[in-house]
């Protein structure tokens, strides 16, 4: 028996886990999770459990070495990733998780148990140790039955795809050892369990104190039959998630050391290889034969789920990273939307149309929530009506991405179907998902060709079609230069548009207001029109406040290189507000308009702008010339 610790966020994890993982290569591994309070007994149950199981020894594991496990390097180490993968992956995007993970074994199995603390930030701490897990204990105190906690924390071990939940009645001693408590409990919790789907729920009555029922089966409960919480651990049958579906490997690197060899190599995320199988790379779609099947020690005849390997195919096919490699009769679908829970972590909000990196597997692409159909009560199970989520918040949302993935139901695969949010300015985690499935329209809607394009279109009226996107404060000065701006490229023969704010609120976006997310869907519609519009070979002048920098991020990321100018008007606040054009800055400082940016909604000024205008010193003639040299530069 032997026993370690490590805390996410603290490490040097790599090489100990690593380590503890090839001392006792030879078992079977077991991931649980415990949930429940301090109260109801946990740390005494873990505690107890490792204690008892003999030979202890606790060792806490200096901080993890990011660099060890930078994605994509050949020194990814597998046994590590056994631990860390799947959600997990948000500990490198510098989230704190509070998770502690702990390794023990017995001669039949070893086990790593992911030990989340009950309060506060619950939802992402049970996402980030559930992730991975096989089987959740979840611990009840035997005087206080089954608790809001109880449905909360059964409640995110379904929607993180758990099968096997133990039902630990703790604190049987103080009941004592009453069969018909004990009988409630678990009659109120596999109704429960039947609502939430769980499929497999094995009810234990407990002393952790006491140590009844733990190792050994107790004489103190005499009236039950089932077996100690150590042995039902041990004996578990955990059928590996995706052991029904076919073969698939996420590639995570092309390895190609010389001209001869070019492998793809990953960890298995489903399924069976052999030499000679049929393949489908996804989402390509091109097909090949699997020429060789390589492992550390060299060329295999098979290998399975959760090993690491390299593959060979008998053609030479397109293939790189965050691509699928797939049993051909058998593939996983592809598409660029889907239906999916969210589970919050983001200290701001999530915003419906604010682009996001989505990593799935070892593929990253943007994506952004289209609608959130409703966030879940988590200590209810309501669903209730959302804009936005909040910390420790799920929703179910329509997601679209920029590319399409390979991809399976959660339900089916967690590697293929489970995934992070990524928040593009800061690099933190901001949510885990799960997939449900396809959107159908997805693969209804495809792009129509049409022979005029772009470049013809800029031909026949002699100008290079452009954006110009004009940010900053109410009053600093984007309508009148880009007024100026239009008068003289309109006198000199262009095809100029002007949007700006004031007048496009008043019919494509007047059902927006002045929140978050309400401006960042403006801009998302405006953007898309600016594109449409340079699409049409015109030169477009948008003059939005436009406060957020990852709206014109993605604003900019829609036009094709050297498009988009960003014209950041740098006026003052006290400048803006001296000037007050409409009188808004005084109504926004008598509290008579809510959200007014600058006054209580930020401005956040952009950092690499192609244009600053400095409306305090230039005048807005000298301000139009500068702009009109950029575009017709
Ligand atoms: N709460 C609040 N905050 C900021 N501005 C407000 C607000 N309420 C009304 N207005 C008026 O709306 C104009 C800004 O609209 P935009 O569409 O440019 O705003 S945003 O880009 O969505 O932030 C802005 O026009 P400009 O002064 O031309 O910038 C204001 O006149
Ligand atoms: N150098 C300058 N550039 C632009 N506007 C200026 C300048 N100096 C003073 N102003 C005045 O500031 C106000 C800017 O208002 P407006 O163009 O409507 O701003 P916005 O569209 O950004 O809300 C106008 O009254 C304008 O005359």
């Amino acid at each position: 028996m032997a026993a370690t610790n490590v805390h996410a966020g603290q490490g040097g994890a790599a090489a100990a886990v690593a380590a503890y993982l090839h001392q006792h290569e030879t078992k079977g591994l077991l991931r649980f999770i415990t949930c429940g309070s301090v109260d109801d007994g946990k740390s005494t149950l873990i505690g107890r459990l490792l204690y008892e199981s003999k030979g202890l020894f606790e060792d806490q594991l200096a901080a993890l070495d990011k660099d060890s496990r930078r994605h994509g390097t050949q020194g990814d180490n597998i046994d590590y990733a056994l631990l860390m993968d799947g959600l997990a992956a948000e500990r490198e995007q510098g989230i704190t998780i509070d998770v502690a993970y702990r390794f023990f074994s017995t001669d039949k199995r070893k086990f790593i148990v992911a030990d989340c603390p009950g309060h506060e930030q619950y939802t992402r701490n049970m996402a980030t140790g559930a992730s991975t897990a096989e089987v959740a204990v979840v611990l009840v105190d035997a005087r206080k039955g089954l608790l809001t906690q109880t449905r909360r924390h059964s409640y995110i071990v379904s929607l993180l795809g758990i099968r096997h939940v133990v039902l630990a009645v703790n604190k049987m001693d103080l009941v004592g050892y009453d069969q018909s408590v004990f009988d409630e409990i678990v009659a109120g919790y596999r109704e429960l369990a039947a609502q939430l789907g769980i499929a497999h729920v094995t009810a234990i009555p407990l002393s952790a104190l006491q140590g009844d029922n733990l190792l050994q089966r107790s004489p103190n409960t005499p009236w039950y039959r089932g077996t100690s919480l150590l042995e039902y651990l041990e004996t578990v049958e955990v059928a590996a998630h995706g052991g029904a579906i076919g073969f698939r490997l996420p590639v995570q690197w092309v390895n190609r050391p010389n001209q001869d060899f070019r492998g793809f190599a990953g960890t298995i995320a489903a399924g069976v290889v052999r030499p000679g199988d049929e393949i489908v790379a996804l989402p390509s779609g091109r097909r090949s034969k699997v020429a060789r099947v390589l492992c550390a020690q060299g060329d295999v005849e098979s290998a399975i789920a959760g090993q690491s390997i390299t593959l060979t195919l008998a053609d030479e096919l397109d293939i790189s990273r965050g691509d699928v490699i797939a049993a051909g009769n058998q593939p996983p679908q592809v598409s660029d939307q889907f239906a999916a829970h969210l589970l919050w972590m983001g200290e701001h909000s999530l915003l419906p149309g604010r682009p996001y990196w989505l990593k799935i597997g070892t593929r990253t692409v943007s994506a952004s929530v289209t609608e959130i159909k409703h966030k879940v009560d988590v200590n209810t199970q309501d669903q209730l009506a959302a804009k936005h989520l909040e910390l420790n918040e799920v929703g179910y949302c329509n997601l679209y991405l920029d590319h399409a993935i390979a991809f399976e139901a959660y339900a089916d695969n967690r590697e293929l179907g489970g995934f992070i949010l990524i928040d593009r300015q800061t690099n933190a985690t901001v949510a885990a998902g799960t997939i449900d499935f396809a959107l159908r329209r997805a693969g209804n809607i495809h792009w129509q060709h049409v022979d005029v394009d772009k470049a013809a279109r800029a031909r026949s009226k002699a100008q290079v079609p452009r954006c110009a996107w004009f940010t900053g404060l109410s009053g600093s000065g984007k309508s009148t230069v880009a007024n100026l701006v239009e008068k003289r490229l309109h006198a000199m023969g262009h095809h100029c548009y002007i949007l700006d704010g004031d007048n496009v609120r008043h019919g494509l976006n007047k059902d927006l207001g002045f929140t978050d997310e309400d401006r960042v869907e403006n801009i998302r519609r405006v953007a898309e029109v600016a594109r449409l519009m340079v699409d049409a070979g015109l030169i477009v002048l948008v003059s939005f406040i436009s406060p957020f920098r990852a709206e014109r991020r993605m604003a900019r990321e829609m036009f094709d290189a050297g498009e988009f100018v960003e014209v950041f008007v740098d006026t003052p606040l006290a400048v803006a507000e001296q000037r007050d054009v409409k009188g808004l800055y005084a109504k926004a400082r008598a509290g008579r308009i809510p959200n007014f940016t600058g006054i209580d909604s930020p401005y956040e000024a952009p950092e690499h702008a192609e244009l600053v205008l400095d409306t305090v010193h230039e005048t807005p003639e000298t301000l139009a010339e500068q702009v009109i040299a950029r575009l017709l530069g």
